[in-house]
């Protein structure tokens, strides 16, 4: 019987294992930021430890700066006191830190790939669920918890259950105006909030292949929302033409070598899955959330659902309540619902061709009177790759301003806060209750979706302005 693609990754790893079950898995890299930490360094401190190799560690500032003046320090206490403690910590560990100011900050989800430290075949972990965005390269990348933090400090290992295999396979082409996002909310939609828990899901499929590598991010990224550990994306072309050229990639023979390496990694045609769906990519429309579950999602150019016609209980009394929250009423045209704020950004659609997908919807067009737009990329990088570009004259002609990079208003952490109780079109990949402030309610979209709802002041995608 053949092999899965994550478990080729899991063998080339595995460094112990114990007659229970666990293995104890070499970690090639991680990435760590602010929140979830502090106690790890004060733990390791404490046992007189030092971290095994500093080198295959990167820290960065994310969560808590605020991203209108990169240069100035929150005012929260809390927040400043985590970047404070992140610097002293990565000074006495000998690791680097990009703090605010450094050209190469970012969300850490999207400075990996972005320099080049997600390779196909690897391993990598991060103190935070949307570590599987590096997934799209064929990298086994899962989010750990601040004691696991402290355990790849000090071993660059960690004891690990070996996850569950699932595929998702898309057929088909999208249409033109459907992005990634559409694609991973409709995914979410059909196997719910708990459909991948405990597996790692494999995408698979023409229209998979056919995303850039931004696109299999966002793909990988969200893969989280449906309940698994991890999303993966097999190693191609694409992956390589990416790769190359990146920083911490190494070139001219060696660059050969390793992709003669980087095609190993891949899902055996005879690889049997523990779980399996299909979903043809052509009937897929721009999506939004409705609701306060990503799993909750109909079309732009839907109404809102029901909750007498949810057959399960459960779904019932969740939509219900979801509804109640979102204050909307079942049978409204989506496009019928007024928005105040739109959020571009994120971890999720926080990369050069989500900026370019909203520039070229905000082309030639003003924000609606009364909606407030706040746009921050997900990197440095992207700041100064949109700004090199021109998109930043394209934002500022429709009224919306380029900032500097973070979690911003993706999660109600840091000091970019929403007036209470406002209703936003969003590109992050959570719209929980309070997600993003309190009483905020979130309608989860694209990012050319949402630039389309700033524009009109209510749910619309860009196919509809044309009209
Ligand atoms: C703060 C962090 C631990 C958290 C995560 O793990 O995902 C955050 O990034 C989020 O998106 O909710
Ligand atoms: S952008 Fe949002 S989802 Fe991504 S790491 Fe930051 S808070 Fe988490």
């Amino acid at each position: 019987m053949g092999a899965t693609l994550a478990d080729k990754i899991w063998r080339h790893h595995i460094v112990a294992s114990a007659d229970d079950g666990p293995d104890l898995v070499y970690i090639d890299m991680q990435l760590i930021h602010e929140v979830n930490t502090p106690v790890a360094f004060s733990n390791l401190r404490d046992a007189g430890r030092t971290a095994r190799r500093p080198e295959l560690t990167l820290a960065t500032i994310d969560h808590q700066n605020p991203t209108d003046d990169d240069r100035r320090r929150p005012r929260g206490a809390a927040g400043a006191l985590q970047i404070e403690r992140m610097k002293e910590n990565c000074a006495d560990f000998g690791i680097e830190l990009y703090a605010p100011g450094d050209d190469r900050r970012g969300i850490a989800h999207v400075i990996a790939p972005e320099l080049g430290l997600a390779q196909p075949g690897m391993t990598l972990v991060c103190c935070d669920s949307h570590t599987s965005t590096n997934g799209a390269f064929g990298v086994l990348a899962f989010g750990i918890g601040t004691s696991q933090v402290e355990h790849v400090l000090a071993t660059q290992t960690l004891w690990m259950q070996k996850m569950r295999n699932m595929r998702v396979v898309v057929d088909g082409t999208l249409a033109p105006g459907v992005s990634a996002k559409d694609l991973i909310l409709e995914v979410i939609s059909r196997i719910g909030t708990a459909g991948g828990q405990g597996h790692v899901i494999e995408y698979q499929g023409e229209a998979i292949r056919a995303l850039s590598m931004e696109g299999r991010m966002t793909i990988c990224n969200m893969t989280i929302e449906a309940g698994a550990r991890a999303g993966l994306v097999a190693p191609d072309q694409t992956t390589i033409d990416y790769l190359r050229g990146r920083p911490n990639v190494p070139t001219g023979a060696a660059f050969d070598d390793e992709v003669a390496y980087w095609k190993t990694f891949y899902s055996d045609a005879d690889a049997v899955f523990d779980k399996e769906i299909r979903i043809d990519a052509s009937g897929i429309s721009p999506r939004v959330s409705w609701g306060t579950t990503p799993a909750q999602i109909v079309a732009v150019d839907g109404v809102v659902p029901d909750p007498e016609d949810f057959v399960d209980d459960a779904e019932r009394a969740a939509a219900e309540r979801a509804l109640a929250y979102m204050d909307l009423t079942p049978g409204t045209p989506m496009t019928d619902i007024e928005i105040d704020t739109v959020f571009i950004g994120s971890c999720t659609n926080g990369r050069i061709e989500d900026l370019r997908a909203a520039a070229a919807v905000f082309a030639g067009r003003r924000v609606a009177e009364g909606v407030d737009v706040v746009l921050v990329p997900g990197s440095e990088q992207v700041r100064q790759a949109a700004i090199d570009e021109g998109l930043d004259a394209v934002f500022e002609s429709a009224g919306v301003s380029l900032r500097h990079s973070g979690c911003s208003l993706c999660v109600g952490l840091n000091e970019d806060k929403y007036a209470p109780r406002r209703r936003t079109a969003s590109t992050n990949n959570r719209n929980f209750e309070g997600r993003q402030g309190p009483g905020i309610k979130t309608h989860l979209v694209s990012p050319a979706v949402a630039a389309a709802c700033a524009v009109t002041g209510r749910l619309a995608s860009p196919a509809l302005l044309e009209d």
